[in-house]
């Protein structure tokens, strides 16, 4: 009988055959996978229905990137907008740490002074992680500002490393793991962003190269983290899809055949799929720790997980917030307008102004005789949002009332309702404007106007009016 060796693999404590080993694999001529990959068609989702086990870490947590994805893709923050940015990311993630750390560019005098002013802050979390070149100068920079980690680019792909860095796998290897070296011995831990895994040779380049990052690991007893970068948005998170696409299939040949412990995998999404947050919530489930997110999804493209999701998504696969204050995220929106000139696109779960405004009559109807038919949850409780009715011509007197309940913050025992004569009223000089051939939404302005009007005229009493103590 032929004789089969077995090893132990220190990483998983396991016996394994030694030819599951994954050595590198070198090929003449880079694998683009093409049969999921054609560039003239739609990329294709291919199946082999090997399905892969739920692994939810006992922890899981955020990380930010508005300051480096975010940031890449729009105009720079001031230092005091960063600062005070990163003190609503202290108060959103709570005491638990629940937004754990925040990365930074590195570069510029400008860059470094926002990072001095976070870290004078004195917050244990998040804590402040920087992005740099990978040289050695710039190691011995993070080590200096009192860093523990930094961000280090290791594209995987051969998009990247035939077409970009011109290399060979092994030569790209070697050169990664180099620096990687360097960053070690400078006492830094790395963070290896494994850009474009998701068009990457998974078994022939990504779990070897995880293998000797891992025994870079034991050498230094220096952590080294694996982020999983979906850079293009490729990720599906479909049972039995097959790798190099299937978020779940990755993250477990990682964690088994690599032997990266779960509190080392952080996963990076893009959403140009619309597929940002569902991958990231399946990171999660099948054993990364981590979820690394932008504030609104701000980030290259068509951005990246907003990170205001994954807390929601947090809140519903853990039952509970941990410690999140989820009201920070309105506030986080209402800076965004006021001070940096940036609205979130109206129809934004959870921060768009119209997230919860519900326009359609009979849908307002039933909104006014109880919130939760037309809610998704208490949205004023968790983010100081009470479910709102605009009025339009489909509104009806129930939506009427409703706004006016809800724009005046009416107590419940003075509400008006569809018998009102002033909800009649001001649904009379609706109905005229959409009749004489209105077109556009009313505005709040508008209404009140008309509203103070009519109050005025037939001597009732205004819902502006402070209502009187009993
Ligand atoms: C540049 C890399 C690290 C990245 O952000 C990505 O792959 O999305």
């Amino acid at each position: 009988m032929e004789e089969r060796k077995v090893y132990l693999d220190k990483h998983t404590n396991l016996l394994q055959l030694e030819e599951h080993m994954y050595p590198l694999v070198e090929v003449s001529q880079p694998n683009v996978f093409r049969n999921l990959f054609r560039y003239d068609e739609i990329p294709k989702i291919a199946f082999n229905d090997r399905i892969v086990p739920h692994s939810m870490p006992d922890e899981i947590w955020i990380t930010d990137t508005t300051f480096r994805d975010g940031q890449q893709s729009r105009a720079p923050y001031s230092t005091e907008q960063i600062v005070t940015l990163f003190d609503y990311f202290h108060k959103l993630g709570g005491p638990n740490g629940k937004i754990r750390q925040s990365e930074f560019f590195l570069y510029s005098k400008k860059d470094r002074d926002a990072v001095y002013k976070c870290m004078e802050r004195g917050y244990q979390f998040p804590e402040v992680t920087s992005w740099i070149r990978a040289s050695k100068k710039d190691f011995q920079l993070v080590k200096d500002i009192g860093l523990k980690e930094t961000g280090i680019l290791v594209s995987c792909s051969d998009y990247h490393i035939f077409y970009k860095l011109k290399k060979t796998r092994r030569e790209a290897m070697e050169h990664y793991l180099s620096v990687i070296r360097e960053c070690l011995e400078t006492g830094v831990s790395p963070r290896c962003h494994l850009e474009d895994i998701t068009r990457s040779d998974i078994y022939g380049f990504v779990i070897p190269f995880c293998l000797e990052l891992m025994n870079l690991m034991e050498e230094y007893q220096i952590p080294i983290k694996i982020r999983v970068c979906d850079t293009m948005g490729y990720g599906v998170n479909y049972p039995g899809a097959v790798i190099p696409r299937s978020i779940p299939g990755i993250i477990y040949g990682l964690r088994v055949h690599a032997g990266v412990p779960s509190s080392l995998i952080e996963f990076h999404g893009h959403n140009d799929f619309y597929k940002a947050v569902s991958n990231s919530t399946t990171a999660w489930l099948y054993g990364a720790s981590g979820v690394n997110c932008s504030l609104f999804g701000i980030g290259e493209r068509t951005g990246n997980t907003p990170l205001e999701a994954m807390v929601f998504e947090y809140a519903q696969i853990r039952g509970t917030l941990d410690g999140m204050d989820t009201t920070v995220i309105s506030e986080l929106a209402d800076y965004y307008e006021k001070e940096i000139g940036y609205r979130v696109p109206s129809r934004t779960p959870f921060v768009g102004r119209n997230f919860n405004v519900t326009r359609a009559g009979i849908h307002a109807d039933g909104l006014l005789k109880n919130e939760e038919i037309y809610n998704v949850f208490d949205t004023d409780k968790f983010l100081n949002r009470p479910p709102l009715v605009a009025v339009s011509n489909t509104s009806g007197l129930a939506g009427i009332a409703h706004w006016i309940n809800c724009y005046f913050r009416l107590p419940r025992e003075v509400h008006v309702d569809k018998s009102s004569p002033l909800v009649c009223a001001v649904k009379e000089w609706v109905d005229k404007e959409y009749e004489e051939g209105r077109v556009t939404v009313l505005t709040d302005g508008e209404l009140v106007e008309v509203i103070e009007e009519l109050c005025r005229k037939n001597g009732w009493k205004s819902p502006a009016e402070p209502v009187q103590e009993a």
